[in-house]
């Protein structure tokens, strides 16, 4: 099956700095899956797909997207002007104007059928990151990518969004690369999860990373792995010396296959 994006030894710096965010990162997203990134604060998460989508430079490495890639991308921040009124329909126009049956269809899909009349500024959290998936989702994308398209949502917020992430999957068969922190969801609705910390620490299906031996010898003694994928020690260092990768005993790239 070949990729929809693939990368291979990624090395991103810190904007404008010399230090590393990422180093000798492989990546691949395959058609259909839902491939979630996991890892600290300040872990290279955004970056990792800031570089894949080619907004970011390389300092090593490289990323190759299948021809015609169509990628509808939900990005960490979005600034709204709460000073601009600008309606749900006229956002979802911006930048390339699309038709009231569009519009109502992708609203309909994400589960917010009618707001289009309403302000931006009179959406709920989880309402709005509604319109943010349907807007992502206009332009029939192959690939949906969302950076944390969680954040501010309640518990229940948050379930029922993973499982409308899963029905958009299965409805448009598009693959889904996101970034979360909320695991116990996360492991339920990934097909494979990456954990990062400026290289991959582990990586593999929810199942995989949570039952295998080695994982639990890696994430601590009594873990069942959901909670553990992100608990362990993440202050190893992340120089790729022969001694430091040692140090993390994991190999560099593991698959979901045991
Ligand atoms: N525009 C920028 N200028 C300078 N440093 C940056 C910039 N963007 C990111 N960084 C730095 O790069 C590192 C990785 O940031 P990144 O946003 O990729 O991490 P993250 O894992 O997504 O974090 P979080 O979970 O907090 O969103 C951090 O140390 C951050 O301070």
């Amino acid at each position: 099956m070949s990729a929809l994006i693939e990368a291979h030894g990624l090395t991103v710096l810190r904007p404008g700095g010399r230090d590393t965010v990422l180093q000798g990162v492989d990546f691949r997203i395959d058609p259909q899956e839902i491939v979630t990134v996991v890892g600290p604060n300040g872990s290279g998460k955004s970056s990792l797909i800031r570089a894949l989508l080619g907004h970011m430079p390389l300092a090593a490495g490289r990323v190759t997207r299948r021809a015609g890639l169509r990628i509808g991308y939900v990005p960490q921040r979005v600034q709204v002007d709460t000073t601009i009124p600008m309606t749900v329909r006229r956002f979802l126009s911006l930048p390339r104007r699309v038709s009231d049956g569009v519009a109502a269809r992708v609203l309909a899909r994400t589960g917010v059928e009618g707001v289009g009349a309403r302000q931006l500024t009179q959406l709920s959290g989880g309402q709005f990151q509604r319109v943010l998936l349907a807007r992502a989702l206009l332009h029939g994308p192959h690939l949906l990518v969302l950076d944390e398209p969680t954040q501010g949502l309640d518990q229940p917020g948050i379930v029922a969004f993973y499982k409308l992430i899963e029905e958009v999957r299965r409805q448009t068969g598009a693959a889904v690369l996101m970034v979360s922190h909320d695991l116990l969801v996360v492991m339920r609705a990934s097909d494979r999860v990456i954990c990062l910390n400026g290289h991959v620490c582990c990586e593999g299906t929810p199942q995989h990373v949570s039952s295998a031996p080695e994982y639990r010898a890696l994430f601590g003694a009594g873990s069942e792995g959901t909670l553990a994928l992100y608990r362990h020690r993440h202050d190893h260092d992340h120089d790729h010396d022969r001694d430091r990768d040692a140090a993390c005993l994991h190999p560099r790239r593991q698959s979901g296959a045991s």
